[in-house]
C-alpha cells in the first residue's frame, strides 16, 4: 500500500446467502481526497461501505483503512474514523446538545460541542429534541456525531438525502471544510451534482462492480461530446445525416422526436466538424434545427449508459 492511501480495497466480494452483492470491488482513496461512490439502486454501495467501515468481514478480497483491517482491528480504526450511516440511530427524546455530549463522552479527543454544532449549522437547535427535527436537520445531527471525534477518515452514506437544496449546499460547505482540514472522505450519493461538486474522484457501480472510475473529467472524457436538435417534421428519421458516419439516436423528449449524435472517443469526429456538416445540410434542405445544442457528456449521460437505460441504447439505425 502506498503510504498516502487511507482506504485501499482490492477485489472485494460480499454476499448475502447465495446472492453476491459486491463482485470484485477495488478502490483506493488517498489522504485528503474525497471519493464518491455512485450507482444504481441495489448496486452494492452500502454493502461495500459497511464492509470498509468494518461492520462485517469481507467474503473475499482485502480491505485496509489507515493500513489496518477495519473488521479485525475495529477498535484502532474506529478511533480514527467517523461514520454517518444511512439511518442514524438517534435517541428521540434527547436534545441536540445532549446527543452531541453523549457522543463526546465516547471519543478520546472530542471537539467542543459549540464548534461542532456551528459547523453543521445546528447551533440554533441545541435545545430541540431529536424527534422534533426535520429529516434534513436529523441528517446534519448524524454528520455532527460523525465529526465529533476529529476523524482522519469519514464515511458518509447518502449524507444529504432528504435535504432541501439550501441545506444540501450548507452540508457540501461543511464537507469541503473537513476535507480542507485534512480529512479523507468516502461518500455514497444518488445526487450526481453532489459528486460533481465534491468529488476528487468517483466510481459508478452497477450490479456489484465498478463500471467507470476516475476524476469527473476522466469519467466524462470517454463518453464524448453531443449534438442534439428536434427532428424537423418533414424529415424522416431514416434520412437524418450521419456526420462522419455517426448515426443519431432519436428519442421523444417534450412530445417531439429529438436527434442526438454522440461523438465519442478520441478518434471520433470533432464536434466542430460534425456541427458544420449538420448546418450545411440544414442550409441545403432549408431546415430550421430547433433546439440545436452542442455540449459535453454529463455525468447523468454516463450514469444512464452504465445503468443500461433504454433511452441511451436506442439508436436510429
Ligand atoms: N441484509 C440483506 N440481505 C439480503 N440481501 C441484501 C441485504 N442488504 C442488501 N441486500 C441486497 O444486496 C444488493 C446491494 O444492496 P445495497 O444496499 O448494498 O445497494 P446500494 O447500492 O446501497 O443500493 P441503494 O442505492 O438502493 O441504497 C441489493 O440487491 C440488495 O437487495
Amino acid at each position: 500500500m502506498r503510504t498516502d492511501e487511507v482506504i485501499d480495497v482490492t477485489g472485494l466480494h460480499q454476499r448475502y446467502g447465495g446472492f453476491e452483492a459486491v463482485r470484485g470491488l477495488s478502490l483506493r482513496v488517498r489522504r485528503g481526497e474525497l471519493f464518491a461512490l455512485l450507482g444504481t439502486n441495489g448496486a452494492g454501495k452500502t454493502t461495500a461501505m459497511e464492509t470498509i467501515e468494518g461492520f462485517r468481514p469481507a467474503a473475499a478480497g482485502t480491505v485496509r483503512v489507515l493500513g489496518r483491517d477495519p473488521y479485525r482491528e475495529r477498535r484502532a480504526v474506529r478511533a480514527q474514523a467517523g461514520v454517518m450511516l444511512q439511518e442514524g440511530g438517534l435517541f428521540p427524546d434527547l436534545t441536540v446538545a445532549e446527543t452531541v455530549d453523549l457522543w463526546r463522552d465516547l471519543v478520546p479527543r472530542p471537539r467542543p460541542r459549540a464548534e461542532v454544532l456551528e459547523q453543521v449549522a445546528l447551533a440554533d437547535k441545541a435545545g430541540v429534541r431529536a424527534r422534533q427535527l426535520s429529516g434534513g436537520q436529523r441528517r446534519r445531527l448524524d454528520l455532527a456525531l460523525a465529526i465529533v471525534g476529529r476523524p482522519r477518515v469519514l464515511f458518509l452514506d447518502e449524507p444529504t438525502t432528504g435535504m432541501d437544496p439550501e441545506a444540501r449546499r450548507a452540508t457540501w460547505r461543511t464537507v469541503r471544510d473537513l476535507v480542507a482540514d485534512g480529512a479523507t472522505v468516502l461518500l455514497t450519493t444518488h445526487y450526481l451534482e453532489e459528486a460533481e461538486q465534491l468529488a476528487d474522484r468517483l466510481a459508478i457501480m452497477h450490479r456489484g462492480v465498478v463500471e467507470v472510475a476516475g476524476t469527473v473529467a476522466e469519467v466524462l472524457a470517454g463518453h464524448g461530446d453531443r449534438i442534439s436538435f428536434r427532428v424537423p417534421s418533414r424529415v424522416p428519421v431514416t434520412e437524418l445525416p450521419r456526420p462522419a458516419g455517426t448515426p443519431p439516436r432519436v428519442a421523444v423528449s417534450g412530445g417531439a422526436p429529438v436527434a442526438t449524435y454522440t461523438l465519442s472517443g478520441p478518434n471520433g469526429p470533432g464536434v466542430q466538424a460534425a456541427l458544420r456538416e449538420l448546418l450545411d445540410w440544414a442550409d441545403v434542405e432549408r431546415l430550421e434545427l430547433a433546439g440545436l445544442e452542442a455540449r459535453s457528456a454529463s455525468l447523468e449521460d454516463v450514469f444512464l449508459r452504465v445503468a443500461g437505460h433504454p433511452a441511451v441504447e436506442e439508436d436510429a439505425r
